[in-house]
């Protein structure tokens, strides 16, 4: 049988407990030391990382009552915290092993013990440890991952000279724990601004927590949130937390704030105003500790004036303001997305270095983006996939016909083509916000998303 690749410490100044000790575990572990005296115990700390601790309660003979074993259970966990300690006890000594395991021992053994007992309690603790690191190295990979697409997203790319007061105000605000909401059309880089402002705050190595508001039902709001306990309703069947108590100390996203309905309104600004949540089920109030970051590509502002979204949750949300211009008005940023696009899918695809030729470019500056820099973001992928040549030419990009020249829309006498047309022009005309089109067009909201979807827009 080969052994498990584990050191354990046995430390005991009863040499008859050593010896045996030695022989039961020696089969079974590839190393075992042993030692009798207390003394040497911060040297064989440095000496090693053990997977398991055995340690005696009392050494001094004639002396009980385990002061000892508790004094040097507190230095090994001193020197290190992780450390996996099972005290070794005499019978009368069940109390003070009790509070040894309130000090963060694992386990205690009740000398005599019988050979299997040792064995079978030592293997239990030795994989306990390696599970516990396994997930600790887990969590650090995670974390590594994290602040690697964190990093890469946080990327912003721009030269445009209406983008300058913006990063300025990301650089200021990031210091500060001020709640910020990023105003723009879909597409405007959002979302990557919220990021840039967690990497670059002190929250920035703690967890970024993106919740989009938009997708989430009115039935699982509460439950996504602020979390579950066991039980709390019927698909509950562990303690589960929510969004907020995930974002502790680090930045909650709250992305299409402006598709909050009026009663989620009054939850979500209950849960900012008193700093705290409980989670649904249980009567425990969990303090807030968040940066908070609000979207939204609707005007809330005209919203309250309709009295669709509350003013106390939109002045909660807005201490600081950013308002993300669309690209049609920073066309200087055309070029270098474009570029950057083009040196990312290329990887990605691993195709070899392709750039765009003048009238490609020109083609890409004259249209107007409604869906910004996420469509032409698509445009170069699709471009990327589907070129024959590294040269990319205009007929690589199939833009949608609504360039800033204005092609005119072929005219038609076919109601629904008529409708369709006009939704298309007063979406535009309102640069991309839905809201402000429905008014143009004399419609409630949900008409216009159910008439879009009919009409594939
Ligand atoms: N300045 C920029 N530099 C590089 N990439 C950008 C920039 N702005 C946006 N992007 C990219 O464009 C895409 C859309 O950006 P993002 O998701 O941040 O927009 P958004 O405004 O949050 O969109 P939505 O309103 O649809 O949620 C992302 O892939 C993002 O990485």
């Amino acid at each position: 049988m080969s052994k498990v690749d584990a050191k354990i410490l046995v430390l005991d100044d009863d040499p008859g407990v050593l010896y045996t000790a030695n022989m039961i575990l020696k089969q079974y572990f590839q190393t075992v030391i042993t030692e009798k005296d207390p003394a040497k115990l911060d040297f064989l700390l440095n000496q090693h990382e053990y997977d398991v601790i055995v340690l005696d309660m009392n050494f001094s003979y004639g002396l009980t009552g385990g002061k000892e074993g508790i004094k040097l259970l507190k230095r090994v966990l001193e020197k290190d915290p992780k450390a996996h300690v099972l005290m070794n006890t005499a019978y009368g000594d069940i109390d003070i092993a009790v509070e040894a395991m309130k000090e963060g021992a694992v386990d205690f053994l009740v000398k005599p013990w019988p050979k299997e007992k040792l064995l079978a309690t030592v293997l239990a603790i030795y994989e306990l440890s390696k599970s516990r690191k396994e997930v600790q190295e887990l969590k650090t990979g995670q974390k590594i991952l994290m602040k690697d697409q964190q990093k890469e997203l946080s990327d912003i790319i721009s030269v445009s000279p209406v983008m300058k007061p913006i990063f300025h105000t990301i650089e200021k605000v990031a210091k500060t724990d001020a709640n910020v909401l990023v105003l723009g059309e879909n597409g405007t880089g959002k979302e990557l601004v919220a990021r840039a402002i967690h990497n670059q705050s002190k929250r920035g190595n703690e967890n970024f927590i993106k919740v989009d508001l938009g997708a989430i039902s009115a039935t699982l709001f509460e439950s996504e949130l602020f979390g579950h306990v066991k039980g709390a309703f019927t698909d509950a069947r562990e303690d589960r937390p929510g969004r907020f108590e995930l974002a502790s100390n680090g930045t909650l996203f709250l992305d299409e704030i402006g598709n909050l309905s009026l009663p989620l309104q009054a939850k979500l600004l209950t849960a900012l105003q008193f700093k705290q949540i409980s989670r649904v089920g249980s009567n425990k109030v969990l303090p807030l500790n968040i940066r908070l970051v609000s979207a939204t590509n609707m005007p809330l502002y005209q919203m309250v004036k309709h009295n669709e979204f509350r003013q106390d949750l939109l002045y909660r949300m807005n201490t600081v303001e950013i308002k993300l211009p669309p690209l049609r008005e920073r066309k200087e940023d055309i070029a270098p997305l474009a570029k950057h696009f083009l040196t990312t899918y290329t990887k990605k695809y691993q195709k070899e270095k392709m750039r765009l030729n003048e009238t490609t470019l020109n083609k890409l500056l004259g249209y107007s983006w409604p869906g910004n820099i996420r469509e032409l973001q698509h445009a170069i992928e699709r471009a990327v996939i589907m070129a024959n040549s590294p040269l990319l030419a205009p007929e690589d990009f199939l833009l949608k016909d609504d360039s800033i020249e204005g092609h005119s829309q072929p005219e038609s006498l076919n109601i629904e083509a008529m409708e369709k047309t006009a939704i298309q022009n007063a979406i535009r005309k309102a640069g991309g916000n839905l809201t402000q089109a429905a008014i143009e067009l004399g419609f409630g909201r949900s008409t216009l998303y159910r008439k879009m979807t009919k009409y594939g827009l």
